[in-house]
């Protein structure tokens, strides 16, 4: 539904140019849900932007619904934007009108007939939530309601594609999940492709099918969401994912850490595994077969769409032939495994 082929965008030009999208090849499911995500600066808002060439790609092509918009000309992409809807961190509605006025705008713009424009009005109304406050001017509506009206103004000319930047970024966190189970709603009601920006995994966790990692402009990582959470293939996604989950060691697990126990020192390791594989169980069974000496320092038990996730740091004591022999059959049970450093053997 949404391809991106190639593209590059670079602002400026000369020793001030800044490539703010390098050679991007991203690919959104009909129906499905993607999300972009990346640290600040990372070029989320340009990759989005170009996407209905809000910014123009310096390089590289854009289709949606299988048509090039980077080939077509002013009037043609106006049109074909009509089926691409956008909404934004901060709504951007018209402080002037209705929530009825606003959602209606973009019919009208296009010379809909008023009788037409009211019923499509009242169905969005209603799919959204809004219909208690259909008259009530913006100043007056809480910032979730905001966006609802943003999104109802977005569907008006029934995309086929929606396109959110930061949407729930200035909401609080009950007011986020509302308006992400919406746009769940919505996407599986009308088959709605959404595309989202976010620098919140939760976001990408809760509602995505997809997840693309961007990172300094390029695309490092595109993955079905489970796969990502359970297993990044990459260094980039594996520091977001640690960051997310908050198994990073502790102060005073580093500072044990960088005094080290080289020589004598006891590896501290950290596992990913994923499935029905609970931290007990694997950490008996490690004891019992190879007689190693486990002692947990941190861990945790994730659900990610279904699918379960365990994190955990230990120390591995034993003598340096069971500790590989250990790690190796970890990895045939498909458990990951990654030394943090060493620390003084325990007494
Ligand atoms: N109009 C512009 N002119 C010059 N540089 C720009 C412009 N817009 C963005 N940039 C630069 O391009 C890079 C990517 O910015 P972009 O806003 O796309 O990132 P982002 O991931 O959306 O960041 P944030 O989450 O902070 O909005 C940054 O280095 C930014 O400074």
């Amino acid at each position: 539904m949404i391809r991106l082929e190639n593209v590059t965008r670079v602002y400026g030009q000369g020793a001030g140019a800044v490539t703010a999208l390098k050679d991007v090849n991203l690919e959104v499911a009909p129906g499905s849900i993607t999300g972009v995500i990346g640290v600040s600066g990372a070029g989320k808002s340009t990759l989005i932007r170009c996407v209905n060439l809000l910014e123009r790609p310096t390089r590289g092509r854009v289709f949606v619904a299988d048509q090039e918009l980077t080939a077509l000309n002013k009037e043609a992409l106006r049109k074909a934007r009509h089926g691409i809807g956008m909404i934004f961190q901060h709504f951007n509605l018209l402080e002037s009108r209705t929530v009825r006025g606003n959602i209606g705008l973009p019919l009208e713009l296009i010379g809909t007939p008023r009788r037409d424009i009211d019923q499509r009005i009242d169905e969005l109304l209603e799919l959204t939530g809004l219909a208690e406050r259909a008259n009530a001017y913006p100043a007056a509506l809480s910032g979730g309601q905001k966006q609802r009206v943003a999104i109802a103004r977005a569907l008006a000319s029934n995309p086929k594609a929606l396109l959110c930047d930061e949407a729930t970024s200035a909401l609080d966190p009950q007011t986020t999940s509302a308006i992400l189970t919406l746009l769940r709603d919505i996407n599986q009601r009308l088959g709605l492709t959404i595309l989202l920006i976010t620098h919140e995994m939760e976001v990408v966790r809760t509602i995505c099918d997809q997840v693309a990692l961007i990172s300094g402009g390029a695309l490092v990582e595109t993955a079905p969401v489970g796969d990502f959470f359970t297993r990044p293939a990459t260094e980039e996604g594996r520091l977001f994912l640690n960051d997310f989950l908050q198994l990073a060691p502790s102060n005073a697990l580093l500072q044990r850490l960088s005094d080290g126990g080289a020589g004598n020192g006891v590896p501290v390791v950290r596992l990913t595994f994923r499935g029905q594989s609970l931290s007990s169980e694997l950490m008996t069974h490690l004891e019992q077969r190879f007689g190693l000496r486990l002692h947990i320092l941190q861990a945790r038990v994730e659900n990610i769409q279904g699918r379960t996730l365990g994190l955990m740091i230990a120390e591995f004591d034993g003598d340096r032939d069971i500790i590989d022999d250990a790690m190796a059959h970890l990895h045939t049970l498909d458990v990951q495994t990654e030394v943090l450093g060493h620390v003084q053997r325990h007494d």
